[in-house]
């Protein structure tokens, strides 16, 4: 069984829901879990698995939840060779920036030499009004990149 840490970034709760209703699945497969919506580097384990559920906001913008967190990651550039990760964007496709965050993240990750499990899930709120569904969906298949790698 693994220990997955959930990080969020959300503005107005939708991000932090879908990280809850996540970390509750994974707890009943027998894993453990941590939702964090302040992350600060100095004291994540980087030699794990994060799970990040992270909306859009502004222009493509990260929520000011998880802005610091991200001004670490791009400002120290740890080594993150160690560290497996899955990302969750929510965002609307109606912007330009759909899903930048999410996005972002992504490539913030794989610059630091993490691993990505799985495919990343971007969520568009405008045709799933209810995030949790599509999320619990692509979870089905992501849950299994736990079991085959850990
Ligand atoms: C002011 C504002 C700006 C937004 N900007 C973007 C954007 O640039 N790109 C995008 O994909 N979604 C954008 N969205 C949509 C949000 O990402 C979406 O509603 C999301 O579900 C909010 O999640 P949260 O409740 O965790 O903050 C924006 C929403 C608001 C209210």
């Amino acid at each position: 069984m693994s220990n997955i840490t959930l990080i969020t970034g959300s503005t107005l709760g939708g991000a932090e829901y879908v990280a809850d209703h996540l970390s509750e699945l994974l707890e009943q497969d027998g894993h453990s879990t941590e939702v964090i919506n302040h992350a600060n580097l100095s004291e994540l384990n980087t030699n794990s698995i994060w799970l990040f559920v992270c909306s859009t906001h502004g222009a493509g913008d990260f929520p000011d939840n998880i802005q610091p967190f991200i001004s670490q990651l791009t400002a120290q550039k740890p080594d993150l060779s160690a560290l497996k990760y899955g990302v969750i964007g929510l965002g609307d496709s109606s912007y330009d920036t759909f899903c930048a965050a999410g996005i972002n993240i992504d490539n913030l990750l794989n610059s630091l030499h993490a691993m990505k499990l799985g495919e990343r899930l971007d969520v568009d709120i405008s045709q799933h009004s209810v995030p949790e569904d599509a999320a619990e969906s692509w979870f089905v298949e992501w849950k299994k990149h736990l079991c085959s790698k850990n």
